[in-house]
């Protein structure tokens, strides 16, 4: 597959600045075709704006942004192709949600109004009620039904289940897994909620602190770091290293988070001690704060000893 084929949004050098701040510093990415990619972190770290320029809805300062290598802004058919599903639907405020999806009729041409009303009989959402007066669990479902009745080849949803209960949130990842296994759309999703969406994410791209500092098949992403845990004695000798991104002792027994590569596997396994994955929202945790500690902003501790 040629590298047009593979890929079908993209940014390079992409800066986005508001004054004193880089929402967006010099992120260069390109999402895969026909992919659910997770877009991780940390509050402020520039996930909304990057989305938000992805749809061509605002511009950025400096870089490029391309749909089907195609610059992204004031192009037509990128415009009519990537449905952006914001968290905040300010405008949306003064309507009916019937008169919602007449809009969304009108400017997005995959629109599949049949979908769009079974969604709305299976949320509860009364098609007469006027979107500042839901809950925000129910304007969040509201933009769910924007995203997957678009049946546009791309959607961007910016953390779709806020205000969702349990079992609203997993029944948007079940119409989700459907809706991409039917279509194979391209989906990027930005959310705080890791480890239960985790199933969803065929690459996960993580910003901090408005870069890209990994964009990977999530496969790759959890190979990071590992759990090590056995006999502190053991342990403790691997330290001090930049490696151990946390530890925490239980009378004799460690744990150690260790990113990267790990030349004493065999020995350590030779002396009891378990090798695991981290969960993927651990892993980002114990990234973001390596991450920050490097820029000098750890503030937590991460070494627990008790
Ligand atoms: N319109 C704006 N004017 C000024 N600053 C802005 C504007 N939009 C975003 N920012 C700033 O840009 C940075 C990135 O914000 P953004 O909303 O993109 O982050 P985020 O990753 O989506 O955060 P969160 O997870 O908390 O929603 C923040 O420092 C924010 O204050």
């Amino acid at each position: 597959m040629s590298r047009a084929e593979h890929v079908i949004l993209e940014c390079h050098d992409l800066t986005k600045r508001y004054r004193g701040t880089e929402a967006v510093a010099s992120a260069t990415v390109a999402f895969e075709r026909g992919a659910i990619h997770g877009l991780l972190g940390a509050n402020g770290a520039g996930k909304t704006t990057l989305l938000h320029i992805l749809s061509g809805q605002i511009y950025p300062s400096s870089g490029k942004c391309l749909y089907e290598g195609q610059p992204i802004h004031e192009n037509p058919l990128a415009m009519s192709q990537i449905c952006f599903v914001k968290s905040d639907e300010r405008a949306w405020s003064d309507y009916k949600i019937k008169d919602l999806m007449t809009f969304c009729s009108l400017l997005i041409p995959t629109w599949d109004q049949s979908y769009a009303e079974q969604l709305l009989r299976l949320f509860h959402l009364s098609a007469n009620k006027k979107y500042k007066n839901l809950s925000k669990g129910m304007q969040s479902l509201v933009g769910i039904v924007k995203g997957l009745a678009s049946r546009c080849p791309v959607v961007l949803f910016d953390e779709p289940t806020l205000g969702l209960d349990a079992d609203m949130r997993e029944t948007f990842y079940d119409l989700l897994i459907r809706d991409y296994g039917e279509s194979q759309r391209t989906i990027i999703l930005s959310t705080h909620l890791i480890d239960e969406s985790a199933k969803l994410f065929q690459y996960l791209t993580l910003l901090e602190h408005g870069k890209i500092t990994s964009h990977l098949e999530t496969e790759e992403f959890m190979k990071q770091a590992y759990y090590l845990q056995g006999n502190s004695s053991i342990l403790e000798r691997l330290m001090p290293d930049e490696r151990v991104l946390h530890h925490e002792r239980l009378g004799s027994t460690s744990i150690v988070v260790w990113c990267g590569q790990l030349e004493e596997e065999m020995s350590l396994r030779q002396q009891g001690v378990e090798i695991s994955p981290v969960p993927l929202q651990k892993l980002f945790v114990y990234l973001t704060r390596k991450n920050k500690r490097s820029h000098g902003k750890e503030e937590l501790p991460h070494e627990i000893v008790s």
